[in-house]
């Protein structure tokens, strides 16, 4: 177990043996066939029209429909309309959707409704107001916690994650913001309450979209995830 729960988190039992794994951006059928094969819990992919990654014309829903069933095929939505997300998610067969803009928790619940799990993003910066995500509580399946920074999302930056040791909810989050494979060890050892998950992104990446593969392997190899071969 990669976390000590407090009393008010989820239920030692209703979290996972091993810290999941995200890993988002993906865009060619390339490297996205080449990062499936080193089996991460969670696919990514960039609806959000703004990012250097996103999937435009070059995802097509068959390449979606081609990943194995174990991996959970994630949209990521900025500030999108809740009927354009269902479409998309409808279209492209995904199972979570990850908001990563100015979302309320009405949305989330809208979205939760139609059977899809919600990951709500949050950028984390100093005096962090952890008492703004009670709202939403009830609808999301996941919270990820990110950096602050110019876009949304995708920044690269690295927060200071001890401001997660007060984190008080008990859905479970994955960490995001600038992760690397130089980090792997440190995040393998983390106590942080509630944190159940990674996300990686630009940091694993040859160009915005384009993962390294030898990369993932690298991060999954430092978190100690047998199998993970490049
Ligand atoms: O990656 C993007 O371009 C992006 C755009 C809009 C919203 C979210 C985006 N990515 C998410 O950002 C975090 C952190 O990424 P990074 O490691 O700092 O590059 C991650 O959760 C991505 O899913």
């Amino acid at each position: 177990m990669q976390t000590s729960a407090p009393s008010q988190s989820a239920a030692p039992s209703d979290l996972p043996s091993r810290l999941l794994v995200k890993v988002c951006g993906m865009r060619e059928a390339a490297s996205l066939t080449a990062v499936a094969d080193l089996e991460p819990d969670f696919l990514g992919f960039i609806f959000a029209p703004a990012s250097p990654r996103y999937v435009g014309d070059v995802l097509t829903p068959d390449l979606l429909q081609g990943l194995p069933d174990r991996v959970q095929r994630v949209g990521v939505f900025v500030d999108a309309p809740t009927a354009q997300v269902q479409a998309t998610a409808c279209r492209f067969g995904l199972n979570f959707v990850q908001l990563h803009g100015h979302e309320t928790p009405a949305q989330c619940a809208e979205l939760r409704a139609t059977g899809l799990r919600v990951i709500k993003a949050f950028g984390v910066g100093e005096g962090f107001d952890f008492d703004a995500l009670g709202p939403y509580v009830l609808h999301c399946d996941y919270f990820l916690f990110d950096a602050q920074g110019p876009a949304p999302g995708g920044n690269g930056r690295v927060f200071d994650w001890r401001v997660l040791e007060n984190y008080p909810w008990p859905v479970p989050y994955l960490l995001a913001g600038g992760l690397r494979p130089e980090h792997a060890a440190v995040v393998r050892n983390l106590q942080l309450p509630g944190l159940v998950g990674i996300d990686l992104n630009s940091g694993l990446e040859i160009a915005p979209g384009v993962k390294d593969p030898a990369r993932v392997a690298a991060f999954l190899d430092g978190l100690g995830r047998p199998g993970a071969a490049a």
